[in-house]
């Protein structure tokens, strides 16, 4: 049996990587084969479960590669010496889930237990500029291993700017270099799903014995458990019990501790204990060092790919926001330049990213397209708030409004306070009219193209 499970493990491993491997696979036993089931140990219930709903495929693949046929698995829980008992600093039991929270697991629907790495979140692929060097900095130091002098490391940043990136590389490269290390990295929304799970199917000691047994614990968008009591609670003595062994943590979230509200006092204390770093709103060098980098890779694959002078320079410049939004970006142009075949130059760009750059386009106000239209038509700004209805005022009006609308995040009603008041269903109106007339009037359409491009420029 030994034998037989030895050799699957080694494909295994290989298959779904050596940290799923270490955590999940590796601590069941094979027990017997027998009818198409092969049953295993399993020191807890928490493994087996996750064992069955994650692997199940892989591990019946791989044992009837070995001359099994094998069409379920079961489990027997044999706890191991230590997993039934309370760790020894557990001074409170754990409360029961709060209604907001079961609501929310329930809400969730069945997400998934666990949080893979993503094999593309390396160092080697993460580009340090000014905005992410000191987090970086950080983030490859915890990695090594070995005593660190800031527990917890405590990332944050807006949206998109890599703190995920940072907490997976960090993953690769501590369990490179100690594969047998036990990194556990997930969700803040994850935990708490675990741990509803746990206390419903009452498997807290599994739940709790799981947690203290890694040697790093990286929970991601940790603002997530803001105002849920019993998750923070449990939170707090996981933190604490890892920390009191020398383990290291790594927290993520989209603010400081100071600024999540609805954090506990002592969490919030704990939290600021390590080091807090920040990730900055990317600069210009680094979206286009970003940039350069992807289409590096892209190329690699695709070596007749053409990005024209001066492209990567206009998406950097463009799309400001965050790094998911670039790469997004990106992506649809390498899939249009392999589809067709063709050269990306600005023009194609521009056309193929309309709606990226529109959004992204903070620059272009309800004001500069008013007084730009105004100007176009030769008419006063005043007349695009006054009530005017004559034609040659009107129509300008309505144009500037389509403008609007395309080329600023405003609201309808938002549009038509701009425009003296209107009420926002004159502005749909104006909406629909220009969309209409611009079908049938070449001219029209030329214009708009025309005021659009200098708007955007
Ligand atoms: N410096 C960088 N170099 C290369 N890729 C980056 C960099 N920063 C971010 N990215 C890429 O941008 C995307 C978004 O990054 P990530 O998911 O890490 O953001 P996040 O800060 O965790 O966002 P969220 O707040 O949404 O969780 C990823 O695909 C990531 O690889």
């Amino acid at each position: 049996m030994d034998e037989i499970w030895g050799q699957a493990c080694i494909k295994l491993e290989k298959s779904v990587g050596p940290n799923n491997f270490n955590h999940w696979i590796k601590p069941l036993r094979l027990t017997a084969l027998e009818e198409g089931v092969a049953r295993f140990s399993s020191p807890t219930r928490f493994i087996s479960d996750w064992v069955s709903r994650h692997f199940a495929d892989d591990i019946m693949g791989e044992l009837s590669r070995h001359g099994q046929h094998i069409e379920r698995l079961r489990f027997e829980v044999i706890p191991q010496e230590g997993n039934q008992s309370r760790p020894a600093n557990e001074k409170n039991g754990s409360r029961p889930a709060t209604a907001k929270e079961a609501r929310d697991v329930a809400d969730a629907g069945r997400p998934e237990l666990g949080a893979p790495l993503d094999p593309r979140f390396t160092f080697g692929n993460f580009v340090v500029g000014k905005p992410n060097e000191l987090a970086h900095a950080a983030a490859r130091r915890v990695s090594e291993g070995g005593p660190v002098g800031f527990n917890p490391l405590f990332l944050y940043g807006g949206v998109g700017l890599g703190k995920t990136h940072l907490m997976h590389a960090i993953a690769h490269d501590y369990q490179q270099h100690d594969p047998s290390a036990r990194v556990l990295y997930l969700s803040a929304e994850q935990f708490m799903y675990r741990f509803v799970q746990a206390l419903r199917e009452s498997t807290i000691m599994d739940f709790k014995g799981m947690f203290r047994n890694v040697n790093m614990l990286m929970v991601d968008d940790v603002q997530f458990i803001a105002g849920k009591d019993s998750t923070q609670e449990e939170f707090f003595h996981t933190f604490n019990a890892l920390v009191d062994q020398g383990k290291q943590i790594v927290i993520s979230a989209d603010r400081t501790p100071a600024e999540i509200k609805g954090l506990e006092e002592r969490i919030k204390s704990r939290l600021s204990c390590g080091l807090i770093v920040d990730l900055h709103p990317t600069t210009y060098e680094l979206r286009l060092g970003i940039l350069q980098a992807k289409t590096e890779v892209f190329r690699h694959q695709q070596p007749d790919l053409q990005i024209g002078n001066g492209v990567l320079e206009f998406l950097a410049n463009r799309i400001t926001t965050n790094v998911r939004v670039l790469e997004g970006a990106l992506q649809r142009l390498f899939a249009h330049a392999s589809l067709l075949r063709r050269e990306i130059t600005l023009e194609v760009a521009q056309e193929c990213l309309t709606d990226i750059l529109r959004t992204n386009d903070r620059k272009i106000s309800i004001d500069d397209i008013q007084r730009k239209v105004a100007e176009h038509y030769n008419i006063r700004l005043a007349d695009m708030m006054g009530p005017k209805r004559a034609r040659n005022v009107a129509r300008p009006r309505q144009i500037a409004m389509y403008l609007s609308k395309q080329l600023t995040n405003r609201s309808l009603p938002e549009i038509g306070r701009r425009f003296g008041g209107r009420d926002h269903t004159t502005i749909m109106h104006g909406v629909r009219k220009i969309e209409e007339l611009a079908g049938e009037d070449l001219g029209l359409a030329e214009d708009i193209a025309l005021l659009r491009r200098q708007l955007e420029a």
